[in-house]
């Protein structure tokens, strides 16, 4: 561009000098013609002076052209010289963008090499994948038939679960103990400030799991063993699921017994009745009715027709009161006649108690609604231990009679499930007047309950069951033939700790006795229309 600009410079140049000798030059010869005028004539003079003139005249128009000329190539050499910068500025952007593209062009080479290597990467991985892919599948088929065999297994522990349940009940039926189930309640907000829930604690060794109990008082550590412990964490079901069987053989024609037994608000209400409104803490006595209506309607089909009875009691300051009957004036055995409500047994080991409202039941909804009614009935006072503690034995008893219209088979079974009142000692329950008569009272069925029970595991000739309301009702169930589960209920809550060592105590001895085989009550069809309180 630059070398084009100077051209047009020296070209203007050359041509300007060019012409200034020729103009110069005609300058000199008109002056030579005026001194040679004299020579030649006027009109040749005057003529070549014209001749000479026009070709000034052009010559200066030439010049004028050529000047004009050069304004304009000067003109355009400005603008080629802004275009020359413009170019040199380009050239310089265009070098910047050569770097750039260089040094871009290597990023790009770098990572093309990247590329490459990471595609390379790729294809291994594509490879581990499929590898792990297949051996993904593997394990997945692997696990699914390991989950198979675990389901199977666990079918099968169930299955060895009931079998060796069965054959614990069985061995402890030939053996003829009560069998003792010991129940931790958790701790509650009633229980004392501090209360850490050391007091009881649970072995772990294999034989002991489940079964086993510790009691620390006084920094002294006691042991006991029953036929089962439940947790503070056991649910109503699991505790449910273990007597179900028990339960389940009052409809194959055994008498069945099955009682709570501990101090004030240690469980015993929760265990037998539970919480009403919410149907998980539902108690173990809603609960066996639910099972024994269940499998009344599906024994139907195997030819079984029952029938069933409920009566349902409460001892109260050694009386027996009729939660049943619709009549306030004989509700207590005071009310109209002193020979009502009098307790007697048949030479099968039946109990009757005279006069007792008995009410044939065909579903778990009538039953519920004559527990409701016995509840209203029930008296509940108030002590230290219990702000609603239940100051009297509550016997609920269901009488079962079946028969089989197939095999003319006939089965009298009996469930009773009684929750005792609380066990607590007279210093520890604070009570004066009316509620120290009561507890008194109370304190007297239980340690005549006691005194039975020590004379059993003595195997005494003589077994005082008159000596209590409560011993004499409960006499086929501790001396008989039936089948009889207690529950030691236990408070966790360290200021019971001295209660809770007499309840373990007390139940440790229950668990020893020996009450004999449990007899089923099965013959042939020779019905009686009422069946007598087992
Ligand atoms: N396993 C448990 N889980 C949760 N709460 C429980 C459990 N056992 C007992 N409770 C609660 O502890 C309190 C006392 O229980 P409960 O009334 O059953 O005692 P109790 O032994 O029947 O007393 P009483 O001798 O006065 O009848 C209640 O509030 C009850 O709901």
């Amino acid at each position: 561009m630059m070398m084009a600009v100077l051209k047009v410079w020296v070209y203007l140049y050359l041509t300007f000098e060019d012409k200034k000798p020729s103009i110069t030059g005609i300058d000199i010869c008109i002056e030579k013609q005026s001194v040679t005028i004299n020579v030649a004539s006027v009109d040749e003079v005057a003529k070549q002076k014209d001749t000479l003139v026009n070709e000034v005249a052009s010559l200066r128009a030439e010049l004028q052209q050529v000047s004009e000329d050069r304004d304009s190539l000067l003109l355009q050499v400005q603008t080629l010289t802004a275009e020359v910068v413009n170019c040199e500025e380009l050239v310089e952007k265009s070098n910047e963008l050569k770097e750039k593209c260089f040094s871009q062009s290597n990023q790009l080479m770098t990572l093309q090499d990247e590329l490459e290597a990471t595609q390379n990467k790729l294809r291994v991985s594509d490879l581990s994948v499929f590898e792990t892919k297949t051996e993904f599948e593997a394990q997945k088929k692997l696990i699914s038939e390991l989950q198979n065999r675990l389901e199977d297994a666990e079918l099968k522990i169930v299955e060895g679960e009931k079998f060796r349940k069965k054959l614990h009940n069985t061995i402890l039926e030939l053996k003829g103990n009560i069998r003792v189930f010991c129940r931790v309640r958790p701790l509650i907000p009633e229980d004392s400030p501090g209360a850490d829930g050391k007091v009881v604690s649970y072995p772990t060794t294999t034989e002991a799991l489940g079964r086993a109990i510790e009691l620390t008082q006084n920094g002294q550590k006691y042991s006991f063993t029953f036929d089962k412990v439940f947790m503070p964490d056991a649910s109503q079901e699991d505790v449910f699921v273990e007597i179900s069987q028990l339960v389940q053989s009052a409809l194959d024609g055994y008498k069945v017994c099955i009682f709570a037994y501990g101090q004030t608000g240690s469980g015993k209400t929760y265990t037998m009745m539970g919480k009403s409104g919410n149907p998980e803490q539902k108690g173990l006595i809603p609960r066996s009715l639910e099972q024994i209506f269940q499998t009344r309607q599906s024994l139907q089909s195997q030819g079984w027709k029952y029938e069933m009875q409920v009566s349902m009691l409460e001892i109260y300051n050694e009386t027996i009161r009729d939660l049943l009957s619709t009549k306030d004036s004989s509700r207590t055995e005071y009310g109209s006649n002193g020979k009502q409500y009098a307790i007697k047994h048949d030479a099968n080991g039946n109990t009757l108690v005279s006069d007792l409202t008995v009410v044939d039941v065909c579903s778990t909804r009538e039953v519920s609604f004559l527990l409701d009614q016995a509840s209203h009935s029930r008296s509940v006072g108030k002590t230290q231990m219990n702000e609603q503690s239940s100051r009297s034995h509550f016997v609920f008893t269901l009488r079962i009679s079946g028969v089989n219209e197939n095999t003319e088979q006939q089965v009298q079974g009996v469930l009773n499930l009684i929750d005792l009142a609380g066990s607590e000692r007279l210093s520890k329950s604070g009570s004066t007047g009316d509620r120290l008569r009561e507890t008194q009272a109370i304190n007297k069925s239980l340690s005549s309950l006691s005194n039975v029970i020590f004379a059993l595991a003595k195997k005494e000739d003589h077994v005082p069951f008159r000596h209590s309301k409560l011993t004499y009702l409960l006499q086929p169930c501790l001396g008989g033939d039936s089948k009889t589960l207690m529950f030691v209920n236990i408070s966790p809550d360290h200021s019971s700790s001295g209660e809770s060592l007499c309840s373990l105590r007390f139940a440790s001895r229950v668990n020893a006795c020996e009450i004999g085989i449990p007899r089923r009550q099965a013959n042939l069809r020779s019905f009686e229309s009422r069946l007598s309180l087992g």
